[in-house]
């Protein structure tokens, strides 16, 4: 399954690039499907971190994940997945509300995702400086805002063991980028 998701996966982001360099989009989806394979954790989870953005950035939807991946994949999607027509802040707060409520897999597929764009965010900040920050709908004092609500947030209710090691390393580039 989770070959097919990176198939499907690369297909659908085909012709998209990140926004701060051209470096082919889908490179972000795999770093976070392999982070996530790193962890053993289920198929089911590595293949949610492959699609986890072609609901929201390609013509794809919910169904169309649920039909070729099943229903446990097309749950943490949708779990996953911001509601575009919302306002920045109310799209935030409600990622900050799921991260509070939602089962373990669907926080660890978001840490893995907020983890991977922070550590991308903080490389293009070292050689690009502050211009950056024009490539995104939200400026530093509200992306600071959303990632320590994050970082407060993300072990309500998970015990000890249940935490990985990715935690606290996207917990230490919050600090170094925000803090
Ligand atoms: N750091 C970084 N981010 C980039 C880059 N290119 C694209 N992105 C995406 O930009 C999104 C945040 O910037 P905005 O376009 O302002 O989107 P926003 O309104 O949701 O904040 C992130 O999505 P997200 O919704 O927060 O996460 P995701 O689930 O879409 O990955 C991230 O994936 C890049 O070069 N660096």
């Amino acid at each position: 399954m989770k070959n097919k998701a990176l198939m499907f996966a690369t297909k659908a982001h085909e012709g998209q690039t990140r926004k701060n360099s051209d470096t082919p989009y889908i490179t972000h989806p795999i770093r976070v499907a392999k982070r996530l394979e790193m962890e053993s954790y289920s198929d089911e989870l590595i293949s949610a971190g492959y699609l986890h953005d072609v609901v929201e950035d390609t013509p794809y939807n919910i169904a169309d994940i649920e039909k070729e991946f099943g229903t446990r994949v097309a749950n943490i999607v949708a779990a996953h997945t911001e509601d575009k027509s919302k306002s920045w802040k109310e799209r935030k707060q409600h990622t900050i509300d799921t991260l509070k409520s939602a089962e373990k897999e669907v926080r660890y597929l978001i840490i893995a995702d907020k983890l991977d764009n922070l550590l991308g965010l903080e490389q293009d900040l070292n050689e690009q400086g502050d211009a950056i920050w024009e490539n995104f709908n939200a400026g530093f004092e509200k992306q600071k805002w959303y990632h320590q609500a994050i970082v407060k947030n993300m072990y309500l209710g998970l015990e000890e063991d249940e935490i990985p090691c990715y935690f606290q390393e996207f917990e230490k580039a919050v600090n170094r980028v925000f803090g």
